[in-house]
């Protein structure tokens, strides 16, 4: 296939992308990357957030933003449009493009292009970390997003769960293609214990144990942390906020935890 195909989209003052992918849905990737992307931004580092999940967009409303349009600005005679901001973090989805309540109906080259102009024709202005929430699965559209984007690395989300498990290993095995070639920065195992509230020191694995760690050792590359079954992740994320505003301590270091070791393992493109 002709390289010109898939000339890399130029976003120059974009120091690192990194993409949030899974093999199965629902196992928290969008969570992951809109906390990791918070979490980066507390730390004093200028970060975006691209909803790349075109068929089910859920940024805008984790965000409480579900209601904005990205506005447009005219620079050196082009149109572009300004990414909403919440919580410091630059926000773009195709979600902001779409009738609420409707999904896409777009095919695979249709889906690319969309997808390529929501990154091409944005002002980013200076970014240290752009997170991509990636489609789940390993189709067209990922691999022809893979190819256009200048990729930092990819964290790979799944549960313990062995079925998660198998999908996130295709996933992971997508990236590492000789003609990808995407470092796998990590991976994040979600979900991975739930405490009840009434015992504080029990945890029970309701999914299965040690699947993200087995994952890692597999792709040679670490576990950047577990996140446990918690309440007010989806309660948070239910009411556009973080993290950051529920009260359980635990959730919130494996976030910084995560992010600290994607600082760690990216700093030198800063
Ligand atoms: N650790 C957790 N504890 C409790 N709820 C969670 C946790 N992680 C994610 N959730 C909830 O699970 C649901 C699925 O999470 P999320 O949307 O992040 O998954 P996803 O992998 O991005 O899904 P999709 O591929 O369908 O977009 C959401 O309601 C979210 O709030």
């Amino acid at each position: 296939m002709s390289s010109a195909l898939f000339e890399k989209i130029e976003m120059p003052g974009v120091k690192n992308i990194i993409v949030v992918a899974s093999g199965k849905g629902g196992v928290g990737k969008s969570t992951v990357a809109a906390n990791l992307a918070v979490s980066l931004t507390r730390q004093g580092l200028t970060t975006a957030l691209v909803d790349a999940d075109l068929y089910g967009p859920s940024i805008p409303m984790m965000f409480g933003v579900q209601n904005q349009k990205p506005s447009g600005i005219v620079t050196d005679g082009k149109e572009k449009i300004l990414p909403v901001e919440k919580f410091g973090v630059k926000l773009l989805s195709i979600g902001f493009y779409m009738p609420a309540g409707q999904s896409l109906i777009w095919r695979g080259p249709m889906a690319s292009n969309g997808l390529t102009q929501l990154f091409r024709d944005t002002e980013w202005g200076e970014i240290d970390y752009m997170i991509v929430d990636f489609p789940p699965g390993t189709g067209d559209i990922q691999l022809t997003t893979i190819q256009k984007l200048n990729l930092t690395g990819a964290i790979i989300v799944t549960t313990p769960q062995e079925i998660a498990l198998s999908d996130a290993r295709k996933a992971a095995a997508m990236f590492t293609k000789p003609d990808l070639n995407v470092p796998i920065l990590g991976v994040v195992e979600n979900m991975s214990w739930f405490t009840p509230v009434s015992h504080p020191d029990e945890k029970y694995f309701i999914f299965g144990k040690g699947g993200g760690e087995k994952l890692a050792r597999e792709f040679n590359t670490p576990l950047l942390g577990q996140i446990p079954l918690v309440l007010e992740i989806g309660d948070v994320s239910d009411r556009g906020t973080t993290i950051y505003n529920q009260p359980d301590k635990e959730v919130i270091k494996a976030f910084d935890n995560i992010s600290n070791a994607i600082y760690e393992l990216t700093e030198v493109r800063l």
